[in-house]
């Protein structure tokens, strides 16, 4: 089983990074998508999204939380996807595009044109459900 771990930053207005994957992708290729990638043989989801944080974001995780974990497949491949979230209070130019053609913050409601994976979009949602419980219990 292909496992793939996955982050997502998010900020006080309740935006999210998402990453715009290159053209050339083997898979996904020009789809909108979360920073991450695959898990080595014995490492583990979240070893994998910090060190794919890093290398992707040049940013290094100080409190990623587990969202969800769900099965998809890609041109017949069984694979694992491993969604973590953390709420991104640094500057938001100290982060660097080191993957993917191009990123953007993207508030509610924004993401709905957006090209991207139906299993990414319904994770994308969960965690935006979260986001915003977690907002309203901070405002109250
Ligand atoms: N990065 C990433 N990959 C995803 C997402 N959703 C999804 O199904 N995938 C799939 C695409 C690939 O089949 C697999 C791994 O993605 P990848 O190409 O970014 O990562 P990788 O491990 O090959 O390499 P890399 O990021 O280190 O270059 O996971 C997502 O939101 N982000």
């Amino acid at each position: 089983m292909h496992r793939v771990a996955v982050i997502l930053l998010y900020d006080r207005q309740q935006k999210v990074l998402l990453q715009h994957r290159t053209d050339d992708a083997p898979f996904f290729p020009g789809y909108w998508a979360f920073f991450g990638g695959g898990c080595e043989e014995h490492e583990s989801p979240i070893a994998t999204v910090i060190r794919e944080t890093e290398e992707e974001l040049c940013y290094r995780l100080t409190a990623p939380r587990f969202v969800l974990e769900q099965p998809f497949s890609v041109q017949g491949l069984q694979c694992r996807l491993y969604l973590f979230m953390e709420h991104y209070r640094g500057d938001k130019n100290a982060l660097q595009l080191c993957e993917g053609q191009n990123w953007g913050w993207f508030g509610p409601g924004e993401t709905e044109d957006l090209l991207m994976a139906e299993h990414d979009r319904r994770a994308l949602q969960a965690a935006r459900e979260l986001i915003a419980q977690e907002q309203l219990d901070y405002d109250h």
